[in-house]
């Protein structure tokens, strides 16, 4: 499984994503730059976190434009993965690979701390062996987080079983005081009904690493090293 991480300008998490992959969990990864359109023979492809374009007009509205897309969009509709964290969730959804939106936080604010998540479901590749009951620290560093849709797309990614992750408190409890953003019904992780793309807001590429004190970013990384077994 060889992975690659897409960079535009004002991605900031690439080199994160590339040490965690490349040095915590052994895998092969490369950077792609946005303007090429060749995937270098990719099976998993990683857009990362980051200001990329500056937010200017919406985070990842410009970035959605980026030559690499088309093949991005390509990979994902023959059933290639891809993950979407942070900045790269919101690429995603501007791309149209994942669905709804997401919205400047509810109090407005840059959000920069840990929060906890719950996964919700087995039923992904993201999600596979984690453990439904326990809550996953993890920081969240954003702007614009509060995953929104409207009540018909709401309903259908809750009954497709793509809602893969919800904020929670440390105990595990899905409250309303613990969602950092007024993500609506606590969402913070989706997958598309075609369960090959993923996206996150929080990051766990910033969670791996035993330096930085707190790996349970890594143990939802892991998952997703299930598809090379
Ligand atoms: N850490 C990030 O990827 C930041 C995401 C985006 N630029 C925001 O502030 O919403």
């Amino acid at each position: 499984m060889k992975f690659g991480v897409v960079v535009f300008p004002g991605s900031n998490c690439d080199d994160d994503t590339v040490h965690v992959f490349r040095h915590i969990l052994g895998q092969e990864i490369v950077k792609l730059w946005h303007k090429s359109t060749n995937l270098e023979g990719c099976d998993f492809l990683i857009i990362p976190g980051g200001f990329s374009y500056g937010d200017y007009l919406r985070s990842g509205a410009i970035a959605r434009f980026s030559p690499i897309m088309d093949k991005v969009i390509e990979h994902a509709n023959a059933g290639g993965y891809v993950l979407g964290i942070c900045n790269g969730f919101q690429v995603l959804v501007e791309a149209g690979l994942l669905p709804g939106v997401l919205l400047r936080n509810d109090h407005q604010k840059f959000n920069s701390k840990n929060v906890y998540l719950r996964a919700a479901t087995n039923h992904s590749l993201f999600t596979g062996d984690l453990d439904l009951t326990r809550a996953y620290k993890v920081p969240v560093a954003h702007a614009e987080g509060r995953y929104f849709t409207d009540e018909a797309t709401l309903k259908q990614i809750i009954d497709n079983d793509q809602v893969l992750f919800r904020y929670c408190d440390a105990d595990g409890q899905v409250t309303e005081a613990a969602n950092p953003n007024g993500s609506l019904d606590n969402i913070a992780g989706i997958c598309n009904a075609g369960r090959n793309v993923f996206g996150l807001m929080p990051h766990p590429e910033r969670a791996s690493d035993p330096l930085l004190g707190n790996t349970d970013g890594r143990i939802l990384l892991e998952q997703l090293l299930a598809v090379t077994a």
